[in-house]
């Protein structure tokens, strides 16, 4: 079936940009997939299984330079199904995290997403700070945040309330809602937010009912990446899953897998927004540096007292924190590192050329 690029979530900025960097040659299309360094990109033609060039493999300097599902790239296509990836698009959001166990790795999750769909479960998966981390993540990222808790049928009416009441109270400006999978309750609620052309993320640990949603709510999509080939390309991809639907009110819906840890990249900026009332009242403390633990004058330490400040929010918050420092240390002792590397390089060079090596 053919689809326009548009369909997918294109703009006229990116078609703009395309002409200006004379890409004309080449056919726009978005990654929906990705398995190490090989990418399915979908075109207005089709799905395709794709690679970058060896120049741009060769110029990157760190993850951010490899392309990652919800990116648009210029590529070159060849019979049947195959494709070299040229050059990437900018990207208007990048939803980042840390990688689990490589401190100071940045690990892409997606790029170009408008919404994150946080998805919890209502009776076991169910974490406030994991929730909290989560939106900060969004807010680092410039992606609009929605919280979605699931199973709802597992619960009677007022348990449900209680959740998500308390949410709401530490969370504001975020839409909360609860669903059942099983019953479609809240569906209606849900689907009123999901807006034509713009593109959602689901975020949430396995588990927890996102391909179940998925499922449920493109039941009559205008198309399924995972059905789409195979008369066609046949076993060229093995997709389990669905890995990019566009429902039928023209929402993007990008599924990703489970997220199991969730770190906290450069997220300047985002436990800030997270923790507004934190932050605002931190500048009032009485010593500049205040760590918000035991200083006297301390402003936060005073509103938590007061029961300003939910004391869960606030540990929270300085749990971030303190990872946020590590996470910074960490990578500017790498850059250390590679510039010592740079310049014992160069030193190496000037030995060889000063003695005709
Ligand atoms: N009772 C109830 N069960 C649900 C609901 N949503 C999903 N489930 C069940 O929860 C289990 C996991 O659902 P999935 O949709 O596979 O969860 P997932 O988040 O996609 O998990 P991964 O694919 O591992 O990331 C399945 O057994 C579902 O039937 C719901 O709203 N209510
Ligand atoms: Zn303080």
């Amino acid at each position: 079936m053919e689809m326009k690029l548009e369909d997918l979530g294109y703009s006229d900025a990116l078609e703009r940009f395309r002409i200006e960097h004379h890409l004309r040659d080449f056919e726009i299309g978005r990654v929906i997939a990705e398995h190490k360094e090989r990418y399915t990109v979908k075109t207005a033609q089709g799905e395709y299984d794709a690679e970058i060039t060896g120049n741009m493999r060769f110029a990157a300097r760190g993850r951010e330079d490899y392309p990652a599902v919800g990116d648009w790239v210029a590529v070159a296509t060849y019979d049947p199904d195959l494709a070299i990836i040229h050059a990437i698009l900018p990207r208007f959001s990048v939803l980042k995290r840390q990688a689990v166990g490589q401190f100071g790795e940045v690990q892409l999750i997606a790029t170009n997403i408008d919404y994150a769909l946080i998805v919890q479960a209502l009776d076991r998966d169910f974490n406030i700070n994991r929730l909290e981390r989560y939106l900060t993540i969004c807010h680092a990222s410039k992606v609009e945040p929605i919280i979605i808790l699931t199973k709802a049928d597992l619960l009677d009416e007022k348990q449900i309330k209680e959740i998500v009441e308390s949410i709401k109270a530490r969370v504001k400006d975020v839409p909360v809602i609860a669903i059942s999978n099983e019953t479609r309750r809240g569906y209606e609620e849900l689907t009123r937010l999901i807006r034509k052309g713009k593109t959602y993320c689901l975020l949430g640990s396995s588990g927890v009912g996102k391909s179940s949603l998925l499922n449920a709510l493109s039941g009559d999509t205008v198309m399924k990446t995972g059905a789409i080939s195979q008369s066609t390309h046949k076993g060229r991809h093995v997709t389990s899953h669905r890995e990019l639907i566009v429902l039928e009110n023209g929402g993007i819906v990008i599924d990703n897998p489970g997220m199991r840890e969730v770190g906290i990249a450069d997220a300047a900026g985002g436990l800030q927004t997270t923790f507004d009332k934190i932050v605002s009242l931190a500048k009032g403390c009485k010593f500049k540096d205040c760590t918000h633990t035991s200083e006297a004058g301390c402003r936060v330490l005073e509103a938590v007292g007061r029961g300003e400040i939910d004391k869960a929010a606030y540990e929270n918050y300085l749990k971030m924190e303190r990872e946020k420092a590590h996470f910074t240390s960490t990578v500017a002792e790498r850059r250390k590192k590679e510039k010592g590397f740079g310049k014992m390089m160069k030193d190496y060079k000037k030995t060889i050329r000063k003695n005709n090596l």
